[in-house]
């Protein structure tokens, strides 16, 4: 007779792109290691390039850990992250009517697939909560933004109510006084400049995609936010009141790592990581390397490419740079020789790093980061202090609050010189300003690892969540 698996079944379904299934999978991660099935439901395009990766070879093994695909419904040509509008609105036309196959498919896949328990889909990905009402399973919505981003989001209806959002700027090209104007009026934020909003708030595709998606929050069973109770309490106090069901329960770096080896070996890098740039930073000195990476969706100007380079250069500090293939406009540049000869003895260049063993290796003092919120996460839990420079979604929010709220990093101009990149490398690595930052961001890392730990705000946030999902807590 064949065993019925009694396990509880999560349905993880992240948006398409590097940093949303980064999260997703740490979740995913915890969840198993807390005894869950869990079901990881990938678009075709991202299964095959997390198999191409070689990330996840291991968890193809595990009995109760498996992926399943959906379509995205664009052909393989298209750039997705490059055209990230499209990409949403083609992932919210086609996903629901696959979803309900897959649905069905697994319910015919019993004893073995143990029934659905709760479906955990990401923020921006809010159609499974039909499936959800049906199945009466909750639906939990995953936020792998910052706090503060999502509050932006949440809140864009007030912004456009009063003419702040949509803009009428190109977003790289912040010369109009416009993008100066203070904002007081966000429930929990500190004054914040249009420039300092996410990107999408100021143009009126993406604009409406976050602000429905923000909303469908209020239909959710559970919200869920990847960071922790003492960064972020006066966002969170302020969602709160609008959202009685939001769990801050990060960072899952952090946890997903704790409570299980087997776990924490596997990766959802659709990039090959080289791990050459490790032996290199054994043989660095502590705290002299500046890491240099701006996540998997950044795309820069070979103008800002070239400024970077030489003011890396100028800056005399040893270097770790990744330059993903298609980190610039159009695949053209190539960085001149005569740079390359200069920093040789000083420099490693990789397509995709291991980041987060690049953040903990002790000869890493500084962070040069699009803010994405995950590499915003992984250099708090690290302890290693950020030169900001953002690029599209929420990362102008993130640099506002690094630099000017939590005081761990130094915000990037709007027009990157090498002047600048040279002056806040030397100024981070060995000034003053730099060992403060240091020092503050030391603080906040040993507050997420309480957090994180037995008895700590995010830790018994997971423990009530968990709870609740296998109870299915829903009033459906
Ligand atoms: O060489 C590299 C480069 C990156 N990473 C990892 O890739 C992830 C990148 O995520 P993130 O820093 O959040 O950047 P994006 O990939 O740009 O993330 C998108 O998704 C995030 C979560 O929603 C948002 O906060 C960002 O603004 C959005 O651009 C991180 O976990 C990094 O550790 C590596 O492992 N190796
Ligand atoms: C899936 C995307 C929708 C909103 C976010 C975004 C933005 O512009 O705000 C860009 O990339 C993403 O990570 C999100």
């Amino acid at each position: 007779m064949a065993l019925v698996n009694t396990r509880p079944h999560a349905l993880m379904l992240p948006f398409p792109s590097q940093g949303h299934i980064q999260a997703m999978m740490q979740l995913s991660k915890l969840l198993y290691a807390r005894g869950f099935y869990i079901t990881f439901v990938n678009t075709e395009y991202i299964q095959e390039r997390l198999e191409a990766s070689g990330s996840v070879d291991s968890v193809k093994s595990w009995p109760d850990f498996r992926f399943e695909t959906l379509p995205d419904g664009l052909p393989p040509e298209h750039g997705r992250t490059s055209k990230l509008a499209e990409l949403c609105r083609s992932f919210a036309d086609n996903g629901p009517l696959h979803f309900e196959k897959l649905i069905d498919k697994l319910k015919h896949s019993q004893p073995d697939v143990p029934p659905i328990t709760c479906i955990i889909s990401d923020g921006v990905v809010s159609f499974p909560q039909k499936t959800a009402r049906k199945l009466a399973v909750p639906r939990v919505s995953f936020w792998t933004h910052s706090a503060c981003g999502f509050c932006a989001y949440f809140f864009a209806p007030l912004l456009v109510g009063k003419g702040l959002i949509p803009g009428k700027d190109d977003d790289r090209c912040l010369t109009n006084g416009c993008m100066e104007q203070i904002i007081t009026c966000i429930p929990g934020m500190p004054p914040l400049r249009v420039k300092d909003l996410p990107t999408s708030l100021r143009h009126k595709d993406m604009l409406e995609i976050v602000t429905s998606e923000a909303q469908a929050a209020l239909e959710a069973d559970l919200v869920l936010l990847n960071t922790f109770d003492e960064l972020d309490r006066p966002i969170l106090d302020a969602l709160l009141k609008r959202l009685p069901a939001l769990y801050t329960i990060g960072p899952l770096v952090l946890q997903a790592e704790s409570g299980n080896d087997r776990v924490s070996g596997i990766s959802a890098s659709l990039w090959t990581e080289e791990t050459g740039c490790v032996e290199w930073l054994d043989c660095q000195k502590p705290y002299s390397v500046i890491y240099v990476c701006f996540g998997s969706v950044a795309v820069m100007s070979d103008q800002e490419l070239l400024e970077l380079a030489w003011g890396l250069e100028a800056s005399k500090q040893p270097f770790l740079w990744v330059i993903r293939p298609d980190l610039i406009h159009g695949d053209s540049a190539v960085l001149p020789s005569e740079f390359l000869e200069k920093v040789k003895d000083r420099s490693f260049l990789v397509k995709w790093a291991p980041q987060m063993k690049v953040l903990t290796h002790r000869s890493v003092g500084g962070f040069l980061t699009h803010s994405g919120w995950n590499s915003t996460l992984e250099s708090i839990c690290a302890g290693v202090p950020m030169i900001s420079w953002p690029f599209l979604a929420e990362q102008p929010t993130n640099r506002r609050f690094v630099s000017g709220v939590w005081n761990i990093g130094m915000a990037m101009n709007e027009v990157v010189r090498r002047e600048d990149v040279e002056d806040m490398v030397r100024r981070l690595m060995s000034g003053e300003e730099g060992r403060r930052m240091r020092k503050r961001i030391g603080e906040l890392r040993d507050e997420s690892m309480r957090a994180v730990g037995k008895g700590g705000s995010s830790y018994n946030n997971t423990e009530k969540f968990l709870k609740e999902i296998q109870m299915g807590l829903i009033d459906s």
